[in-house]
């Protein structure tokens, strides 16, 4: 008998971040994979990030790019690793010389979520108190938050999902903002109060899709991820990633998008706010879904026409650029 080309018998090594969101990805691609591939053997190698390191220095000024996924990348780069799966959002625009995304999976609801604290369990966003204490590590997050709600107040936040509700639950915030999708995947949706809607916080790029990336050419790999790729959600994120990368310029910055796709129509709205929130920059680009990429560019254009260039600017030299 000949071997098949189609059902490869090796073993494939997965690179994981070790905390417990990275690691429920990982399985489920574990999961997905072994189903489609019975033959094949895949093994999760898990590697802490310097993002898991450094826990006590709010991202923004951390800002470094590639803070959870660098690690592994290099684990690829030498061969102990096939390739890695990681939350899509934090996976940076533009990827190492030799490395690329190989496929993304379908999305979860990529939306913000309000979590309380029990004491506010009758209230929703605009019913939060003069100077509630909200916690958020994000510039998109805080920008947006701070523009529709300026009586609320903002605190940092670091540490993985556990860690940041246990913070709540002290009393340490009377609200936190978290992704829907990592709740959900955590079996925590219980813990979601308010799904924010999309008229007052665009999400991350990439939110609530996982991206799978690996050596560029290693086609046995590039052909297994196949199986996990769903197209909608990838234009989608391609229109997304597109944007962002045209756009920013060297550290985390407060842009948001939203996409929506019906039939062969792509829809893409982002916003690039001023970190006081007084500055809101938001439009909508509409096109061919096979043109993601191109909708995302010509988004990044008109932004900066309409002012986002002046508003990155300062951004830059207030967090401090090339972090
Ligand atoms: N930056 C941390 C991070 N990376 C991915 C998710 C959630 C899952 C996702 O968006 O896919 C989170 C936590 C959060 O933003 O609440």
């Amino acid at each position: 008998m000949s071997p098949t080309v189609s059902s490869p018998t090796r073993t494939i090594r997965i690179g994981s971040r070790k905390s417990q969101l990275a690691l429920v990805q990982t399985y489920w691609v574990q999961a997905q994979l072994q189903k489609h591939f019975p033959d094949c053997t895949f093994e999760i190698h898990t590697m802490a990030t310097q993002g898991d390191k450094i826990l006590d220095v709010a991202l923004a000024k951390i800002g470094d790019k590639g803070l959870f996924t660098k690690e592994l990348e290099v684990g690829m780069l030498n061969h102990e690793t096939d390739f890695a799966v990681h939350s899509l959002k934090d996976l940076p625009t533009n990827l190492p010389e030799g490395l690329v995304l190989g496929c993304v999976s379908e999305r979860e609801n990529p939306a913000d979520a309000l979590v309380v604290h029990e004491k506010h369990k009758d209230k929703q966003l605009d019913t939060l108190p003069e100077g509630a204490v909200v916690g958020t590590s994000s510039l998109r997050r805080l920008a947006q938050l701070r523009h529709h709600y300026p009586h609320l107040s903002f605190k940092d936040i670091r540490g993985n999902l556990n860690t940041r509700l246990a913070k709540l639950d002290t009393g340490e915030y009377d609200a936190i903002i978290l992704a829907v999708a990592g709740l959900q995947r955590l079996d925590m949706s219980d813990r979601i109060h308010q799904v924010i809607p999309a008229e007052i916080s665009l999400h991350a790029v990439g939110q609530g899709a996982l991206g799978i990336e690996c050596r560029e050419g290693d086609t046995e790999i590039l052909d297994l991820l196949k199986a996990l790729e769903h197209k909608p959600t990838a234009q989608r994120c391609y229109a997304e990633r597109a944007f962002l990368r045209t756009l920013e310029g060297g550290c985390q910055v407060p842009i948001g998008v939203n996409t929506q796709i019906d039939g062969d129509t792509l829809t893409l709205t982002g916003m690039v706010a001023s970190l006081d929130g007084k500055r809101l920059i938001k439009d909508t680009v509409r096109g061919a879904a096979s043109d993601a990429e191109q909708i995302g560019i010509q988004l990044a254009h008109r932004l900066r026409e309409q002012g986002a260039s002046a508003i990155l600017e300062e951004i830059f030299t207030e967090v401090g650029r090339g972090h």
